[in-house]
């Protein structure tokens, strides 16, 4: 049989991986689906291909209030379509290529999806109809994880493709792929796939219907954005909390019907289409791995130590197959960590997981890093609050801008941020100096008055949040801080939820 220096499963980061370090070795790249993994190909890169002309077209239908009027943009979906995925394919062929060709001589790529059948020892199901099989003396995991379809009655199981009754649903998988840009949609899920898809629909005209069994959307960010939020997406489509999805069945004139069961009782709501966005599921499970001894925790994620380690000896895994994490940014992070620990593993790195930022793309943007307010309550934790409003510096005049906000959270003694939740235009290129302060161990003071903020940039909104925090030595004097233009600040447990 076989024997690889190193296996790789998945190409999505691990495909990072090999390098010229690496070539003195035999590596093995396994991969089922589309080379280059979620990211690039179903998942960061496309949605958001889509979300930016979204933003436009959001933007021009709504410029009323700074005295622009005229048409609504016309849609063009297959050509929107087609130019996203005319540039995407063509990437993912190229790394294919890449990988399978003379550049990588070191590399054998296999098509197809492989699992371990002994210690160190795997299979590869081919694409072509064979087998393969060889030993490694070390493997990366980076199989990364799909799209979680619950059971609802008279849901099928292939996303994209009519079940026996006529019902077809769609997953972040296939909906950017659809022929055209269907008139209603019904979205099932409150989390970051629905918010972006739901801003996308619905400025492109599209009719929404969001489902969502949480009280509010977004449910796991700080409670204050995920209430603000959903205040803004009612504006926006018809929004369901607290509601579940009993059945779902072909409409006779087409389309599908949702059967609904929320406060007011029962619903059936009709669609061109619908999409399922519940969450992910680890592919941990689709390797057999109690054949090599690697353990999965009760989420289906593998278990792994802050140097990417499984419990077993050379067998590595990183990114949404393992991590707590399932960010591309984090994915990357874990590829980095493997790669250094594969070439030097007498001198192992961990990765840091201590201040991972978030944001999501949909209308207004969102971003977060750090703690939420909810977590620090519950860990009983002492912190102070600070929030300003978009509205109140001048980039947010310039946008009457109504519904955007700061908020930050510091520990009290050592004045440094604690979390940062923002929501409001530009929100994930605006959070980054909070990031950089949070991850160099800066204060909030240092940050608010250690360099000069561009006027009149919307980063303004963070120095006045930061000038809004009470400094350290301030603290127990202070019950509630004035300051100029709406900031607010106050002590731990006495935030209120700004209203929108
Ligand atoms: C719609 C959507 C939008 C997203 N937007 C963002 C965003 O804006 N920002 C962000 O940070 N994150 C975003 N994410 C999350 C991000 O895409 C993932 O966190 C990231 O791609 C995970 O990378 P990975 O390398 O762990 O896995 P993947 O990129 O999923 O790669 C895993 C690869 O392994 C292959 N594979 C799996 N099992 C096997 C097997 N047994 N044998 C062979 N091959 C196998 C798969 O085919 C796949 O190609 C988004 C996700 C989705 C679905
Ligand atoms: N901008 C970004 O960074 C970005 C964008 C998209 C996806 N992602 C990543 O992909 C992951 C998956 O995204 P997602 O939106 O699918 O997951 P999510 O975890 O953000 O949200 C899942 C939603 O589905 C709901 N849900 C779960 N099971 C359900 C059920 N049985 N019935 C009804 N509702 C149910 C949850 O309550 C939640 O509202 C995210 O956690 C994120 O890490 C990131």
């Amino acid at each position: 049989m076989r024997n690889f220096d190193l296996v790789i499963i998945g190409t999505g980061s691990a495909n990072s991986i090999p390098g010229p370090e690496f070539d003195h070795w035999n590596i093995a790249v396994v991969e089922s689906g589309l080379f280059g993994g979620t990211c690039l190909n179903v998942g960061c890169i496309p949605t958001k291909m889509f979300v930016y002309p979204a933003d436009i077209a959001e933007a021009v239908t709504t410029a009323g209030p700074l005295n622009l009027t005229g048409p609504t943009p016309t849609v063009d979906w297959p050509g929107l379509r087609d130019r996203i995925f005319g540039r995407i394919d063509s990437i993912e062929a190229g790394g294919r290529e890449y990988r399978t060709g003379d550049r990588n001589p070191n590399v054998t790529v296999f098509a197809g999806h492989g699992r371990f059948t002994g210690d160190k020892q795997l299979t590869v199901d081919l694409h072509d109809g064979g087998t393969a099989e060889f030993t490694a003396d070390r493997v990366v995991i980076g199989a990364g994880s799909r799209a979680t379809v619950p059971p609802f009655p008279g849901l099928g199981d292939r996303p994209g493709e009519p079940g026996e009754n006529g019902v077809v649903f769609h997953t972040s998988d296939t909906i950017m792929r659809i022929d055209d840009l269907p008139a209603s949609i019904v979205i099932v899920g409150g989390g970051y796939i629905a918010a972006e898809f739901a801003h996308v629909f619905a400025s492109f005209g599209t009719r929404v219907t969001q489902i969502a069994r949480g009280p509010h959307l977004l449910g796991h960010h700080d409670a204050d954005i995920s209430v603000a939020y959903t205040a803004v997406a009612r504006h926006r489509y018809d929004v369901r909390t607290r509601t579940t999805v009993t059945a779902v069945e072909a409409a006779p004139g087409g389309g599908q019907l949702v059967h609904l069961d929320g406060p007011d009782g029962t619903d059936t709501v009709q669609a061109d289409q619908l999409l399922i966005a519940t969450g992910r599921t680890p592919n941990g499970d689709r390797l057999d791995l109690d054949r090599t001894g690697v353990a999965m925790d009760k989420a289906g994620r593998i278990v792994v130590d802050e140097y990417q380690r499984t419990g077993v000896t050379d067998i590595w895994a990183l990114g949404d197959v393992s991590s707590h994490y399932p960010l591309k940014h984090v994915a990357n992070a874990e590829a980095r960590t493997v790669r250094h620990n594969l070439a030097h593993p007498e001198k192992l790195v961990a990765t840091d997981h201590r201040f991972v930022p978030a944001a999501v793309f949909t209308h207004p943007q969102i971003a977060s890093v750090g703690c939420t307010q909810g977590e620090l309550v519950e860990n009983g934790q002492d912190f102070v609050v600070a929030q300003h409003r978009y509205g109140h510096i001048a980039a947010g005049w310039a946008r009457e801008d109504e519904t955007g906000f700061v908020k930050l959270i510091a520990d009290p003694q050592s004045g440094k941020l604690l979390g940062a939740h923002i929501m409001g235009p530009e929100a994930a290129t605006v959070i980054q100096p909070l990031i950089q302060a949070m991850s160099f161990g800066q204060t909030a003071a240092e940050l608010a008055r250690g360099q000069y903020w561009i006027h009149p940039a919307l980063t303004e909104v963070l120095e006045n949040a930061l000038l809004a925090l009470p400094a350290p030595l301030e603290y127990g004097e202070l019950d509630a801080a004035e300051h100029d233009g709406g900031g607010v600040a106050q002590l731990s447990n006495q935030a209120e939820p700004i209203e929108v």
